[in-house]
């Protein structure tokens, strides 16, 4: 995608902080990970009290887009801010990321710099570089937190094994030195990325582990909203909860049937991506559409391609028009019930000279293309239960809303309009057999 966060838009009507969007901010308020935060802090708590000659190790583990980084980062910010204002004792906290910092020497070097050491680029061996820096830090009385971030990549590069170890037996390689030292080690693979490493890394590395799950969707919703509301990144105003819901719904994972990124960093890309292109349009509202847009340029994987929906079956197609053109008829709507959805299949149904499928069935036909991945489906809310009466449903689908959110609509409408009249002409002549 051409966008990007560096860019930089005259007269803004939506988005009021483009950094505050990005990945390296620390936002105010981490939603749903006090259990983390705490954990990390009960560990931690003998390092960043002054406590000398001890180590405390964390492993964060978790896929991408969980908060991993950010709960690392705001912890060592807020303890790097106490120690600032003396409410605390002195400590040098040193985020590193091995991603750009992947070798021993490198890491080590970025430890210098951090503590206030210039350190030319040759000259050291990493042996020599290590009593240095570490020396120099406990010289000053200062302990020591160290985040590595991204460490997957620094475990399977080879000298992962060395720098690890090191960190996990600074006290006996170095008994001279006398500072605490906490280590946070970012995992995004943890067991696949332990396999790369030796077994005495591993006893001394895996004390603790701190577990990051993805986010359901009603987590993604508070994170969201916290970026807008806490953070101020958006104008409120801008963003509806049909359109924070819609994200979320989207990404969020979904634990009783293993689905769904709940990847944070995805979600607010949507939101960012999708205020640029309202922006664009000189909106000064995100709607569904602009949602759509972003979720089909690719900051989602795109699983959907006209190829699939060649291969439905002609009444999921049917249906899946039905839901379309709900949807194009109300922009402002980012999901619609299932009881207008049956009315509106029976209308598709009779332009095409189509019988439509009873009520069970094109329910079931729904729960498929949900899991096909076409749409989306959840149980309404309260709000909108005056217009789920249109049609007296049985069982849990009565409160059933069901959206379109990875496919721009009106490329959908026109794919599955010509896609319903070949198969309908093919059956015609001859050439293919009804479904039902
Ligand atoms: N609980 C949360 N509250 C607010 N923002 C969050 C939360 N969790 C994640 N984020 C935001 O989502 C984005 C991705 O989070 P983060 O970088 O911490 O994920 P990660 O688990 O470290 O992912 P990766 O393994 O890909 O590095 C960041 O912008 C971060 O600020």
């Amino acid at each position: 995608m051409s966008m990007s966060f560096n860019g930089y838009f005259n007269g803004r009507r939506i988005i009021l902080d483009e950094r505050k969007l990005s990945n390296e901010y620390v936002p105010v308020k981490l939603p749903h990970r006090r259990t983390q935060i705490e954990e990390t802090l009960s560990i931690l708590q003998d390092v960043y009290r002054g406590q000398k000659k001890i180590l405390r190790t964390v492993i964060y583990s978790g896929p991408s887009g969980t908060g991993k980084t950010a709960v690392a980062r705001s912890i060592g910010k807020e303890i790097k801010e106490k120690s600032d204002q003396g409410k605390m004792p002195p400590i040098l906290v040193s985020y590193i990321n091995a991603h750009e910092y992947r070798t021993k020497f490198q890491v080590l070097r970025k430890l210098g710099n951090d503590s206030g050491l210039d350190i030319p680029r040759r000259g050291f061996s990493s042996e020599e570089l290590t009593q240095y820096v570490l020396n120099f830090i406990d010289r000053r009385g200062h302990n020591l937190i160290i985040i590595l971030d991204e460490a997957d990549i620094i475990a399977k590069l080879g000298d992962g094994n060395d720098l690890l170890y090191v960190f996990s037996r600074l006290n006996e390689i170095l008994p001279e030195i006398r500072m605490g030292v906490g280590l946070i080690v970012i995992f995004r693979q943890l067991e696949e990325s332990l396999e790369y490493l030796d077994k005495a890394v591993v006893s001394s590395l895996s004390a603790r582990v701190v577990r990051f799950d993805p986010y359901t969707s009603s987590q993604l919703e508070d994170i969201l909203w916290s970026r807008i509301q806490a953070d101020k990144a958006i104008k409120e105003e801008a963003v509806s909860e049909e359109i924070i819901s819609m994200i979320a719904d989207t990404v969020g994972y979904v634990p009783e049937t293993k689905t769904g990124l709940g990847d944070a960093r995805i979600s607010l890309k949507i939101l960012y991506y999708a205020a640029l292109k309202a922006e664009e349009e000189g909106k000064d509202v995100i709607l569904p559409e602009h949602v759509r847009y972003v979720m089909n340029k690719g900051v989602l994987p795109s699983y959907i391609d006209e190829e699939m929906i060649e291969k439905l079956s002609l009444h999921e197609k049917l249906i899946l028009l039905a839901v379309t053109e709900l949807l194009l008829a109300e922009k402002e709507k980012a999901y619609v019930n299932m009881g207008t959805v049956v009315l509106q299949y029976e209308d598709v149904c009779n332009r095409f000279g189509e019988k439509p499928l009873k009520y069970t069935r094109v329910w079931e036909t729904v729960q498929m293309l949900k899991k096909l991945g076409f749409i989306d489906a959840r149980i309404g809310r309260s709000t909108y239960r005056g217009k789920t009466t249109l049609i007296s449903i049985p069982n849990a689908s009565e409160n059933s809303e069901v959206g379109i959110n990875r496919i721009p609509l009106s490329v959908l409408e026109k794919i599955l309009r010509d896609s319903i009249s070949r198969e309908l002409n093919a059956r015609q002549r001859g050439e293919k057999p009804p479904q039902e």
